[in-house]
């Protein structure tokens, strides 16, 4: 069977450009072919999992700079039967493609909000006047290219040479080292690793309601790796927790503290182990 791996499209975003990493990860350690499936949206990719049109989706879950790619944390949460089968970490360097001769005739510059938050200072420095318009994705940010010299789009070099359009500036991240994290997800059980991730909400928001959930970790001797929390959307200032161990789920002191984190939290969401995708492909 050939299977389907979503992807936030279209053709020639990172997101794709992880997706295709896996895919050649699988497609060698597996006798089993596959192929690429872009979607609109983040969520929308996310989602194909859950309603089974795909086996496997790749989204980008934190960058280096930005944080957080909350689209991708809040269908987590939502999405009860997700379950992270990799991670997948990748350099991300960004060029800006323009029809334009020149920076002084762009007044607008299109791209994902990721990336232009990654290109904030660039931006400033070069085009202060340009107005900067989110996109759905950076490669759906050149369809606005089209003829006019006005506009500008950021996205990679790859999409550059995929749609034969001129760089006119690369790399115009802030930070050289700027690298995002994508994760796979499919409905399968994730297949243990070296990176545990839940989230966690606690049913009331009061002093210290935090400390318990941390101390159980620091009891049990796991580090964690990162916290980050998200609204739950019910009311303001409460919160889900997203939390990343360095500790795998079929290890003995991660099972007991897991255990024990189901009576100190009001919903607990495991999402699962998994390592990091070597570097092939
Ligand atoms: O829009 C894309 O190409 C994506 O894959 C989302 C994104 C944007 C910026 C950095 C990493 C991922």
């Amino acid at each position: 069977m050939t299977i389907s791996i979503a992807h936030l499209g279209p053709h020639g975003t990172y997101a794709e450009t992880a997706a295709l990493k896996y895919l050649n990860w699988f497609t060698k350690s597996h006798d089993q072919a596959a192929l690429l499936c872009p979607y609109p949206s983040i969520t929308q990719s996310l989602e194909a999992v859950a309603k089974e049109e795909v086996q496997v989706a790749v989204a980008p879950i934190e960058n280096s700079i930005e944080g957080s790619v909350t689209m991708t944390l809040d269908a987590l949460w939502r999405l009860d039967t997700l379950r992270i089968q990799h991670a997948i970490v990748l350099p991300i360097h960004h060029a800006l493609l323009s029809i334009a001769s020149d920076f002084s005739e762009i007044q607008t510059v299109y791209s994902h909000p990721q990336a232009l938050a990654q290109c904030q200072n660039w931006l400033d420095r070069n085009l202060p006047s340009a107005q900067v318009i989110a996109a759905n994705s950076t490669t759906e940010a050149l369809q606005h290219l089209g003829e006019d010299q006005t506009i500008a789009a950021i996205s990679s070099q790859r999409a550059a040479q995929l749609y034969s359009l001129p760089v006119l500036a690369s790399p115009i991240n802030d930070h050289p080292e700027n690298c995002t994290r994508f994760i796979v997800v499919s409905l399968d059980p994730s297949p243990g690793g070296s990176r545990t991730s839940i989230a966690f909400s606690v049913s009331a928001n009061q002093p210290g309601v935090l400390v318990k959930p941390l101390q159980i970790f620091a009891e049990k001797g796991i580090n964690l790796s990162r916290i980050e929390s998200r609204p739950t959307k019910r009311s303001l200032g409460d919160y889900v927790f997203f939390v990343d161990l360095e500790a795998d789920t079929r290890q003995d002191a991660i099972q007991s503290a897991l255990a024990e984190l189901e009576h100190c939290t009001e919903t607990l969401k495991i999402f699962g182990s998994y390592d990091v995708l070597p570097a092939i492909g």
